[in-house]
């Protein structure tokens, strides 16, 4: 057998055709074996010019399919916990896309058959970690240089959302991605969330709650306030500014060429997520590439995919019913307090 990791990724769409081209020619160390999607059609085209690779119908059958040893889960959040358990009934590491499971109750049977099991086999896909701007702001946050963190302000803007995005979905596909990145900056937990919408934007399909303001509180009182916008139509705009007692700091300002040309200095901005956040899927799955090789598991763990959860599904509930809701995860089992 190759000494490459082989791997056997689950949902052939967006990111599962991007993350088999990664997996076959970016990230160093593995090889995808199986591909699996009910879209048979959909797996063999994302799975093309990729040697030995086998295409399945379902998981269970590109799980089980020769030199599978790890898993990557790139199919829609409702089918992430089917995947995950039938990962960890085989003892294979799996890199599960965001959100972990979008239902609490069921992200919670997930971690809990990972603490039976008694070791980590679960990365969670929230890639900001290794976003180079986000890497450094966490490093100037972690130093105390400018105080401690008072605030953080988030925008969250896509072009526009795509068919059958849900008012929900906002909170936990696009703010899931804000949840994490809060609690990972500021080492805190989030314990109560707010949200608020102006009138829909009528670049929103009708009946979606578009865009929305969202305010979290921590358990050290601190505040982050999140603009999740899905039909901005003009950029893929995420960013965020840290406000300390001693200073600010803000990333995601700039990312591209800046061109002074016929009477204007403009740069462009990214159409989407594959563009603005590239090298940071490629270095979170080279991560997870190495550590799995060297058999460990790094990265957001699943108890991370569950605090998202519980606090998407709360801002879901604060929607719904304009109501301050209170998040609460409860603690974490002890394979999670590392
Ligand atoms: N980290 C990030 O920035 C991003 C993460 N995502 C996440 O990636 C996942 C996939 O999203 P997209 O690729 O945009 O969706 P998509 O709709 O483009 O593709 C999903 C694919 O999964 C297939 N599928 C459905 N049920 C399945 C099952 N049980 N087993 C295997 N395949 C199944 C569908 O047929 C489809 O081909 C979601 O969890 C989403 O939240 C999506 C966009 C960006
Ligand atoms: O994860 C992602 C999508 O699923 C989500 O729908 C987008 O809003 C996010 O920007 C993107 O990173």
């Amino acid at each position: 057998m190759s000494d490459l990791l082989g791997v056997a990724v689950l949902g052939a769409g967006h990111m599962g055709a991007d993350h088999i081209r990664r997996l076959d020619r970016v990230v160093s160390g593995a090889r995808v074996v199986a591909v699996a999607d009910p879209d048979t059609a959909r797996a063999k085209e994302a799975a093309a010019g990729v040697d030995g690779v086998t295409v399945h119908a379902d998981t269970e059958a590109a799980l089980d399919a020769h030199g599978v040893q790890a898993v990557f889960v790139a199919s829609p959040g409702p089918a992430h916990e089917e995947a995950l358990l039938a990962a960890f009934a085989r003892g294979l590491p799996v890199l599960c896309e965001k959100p972990m499971v979008p239902d609490p109750a069921g992200a919670l049977r997930v971690v809990e058959a990972e603490a039976r099991l008694g070791r980590r086999l679960a990365q969670i896909g929230f890639m900001r970690r290794y976003d180079s701007e986000y890497a450094r702001l966490k490093a100037l946050l972690d130093s105390g240089r400018l105080g401690r963190p008072l605030m953080l302000h988030c925008t969250h803007r896509n072009v526009s959302s795509p068919p059958g995005f849900t008012s929900a979905m906002l909170m936990d596909s696009s703010v899931s991605h804000e949840i994490d990145a809060a609690r990972w900056l500021l080492g805190e937990e989030l314990t109560a969330v707010r949200v608020v919408r102006p009138r829909p934007s009528g670049g929103a399909p009708a009946g979606l709650a578009d865009p929305q303001f969202v305010l979290f509180e921590t358990e050290g009182g601190a505040l982050v306030d999140v603009e999740v916008f899905v039909n901005c139509g003009f950029g893929y705009q995420v960013r965020c500014e840290a406000v300390c007692e001693a200073g600010s700091a803000r990333i995601g300002e700039d990312h591209g060429v800046r061109v002074a040309h016929a009477g204007a200095d403009t740069t462009g901005i990214p159409q989407d997520y594959l563009v603005r956040f590239a090298d940071a899927y490629d270095r979170e799955v080279q991560a997870w590439v190495d550590a799995t090789r060297h058999g460990r598991v790094t990265g957001p763990s699943a108890w991370d995919g569950y605090a998202a959860s519980v606090a998407a599904e709360a801002g879901v509930r604060s929607l719904e019913t304009g109501q301050r809701v209170t998040v609460e995860p409860g603690e974490p089992p002890a394979l999670y307090r590392a």
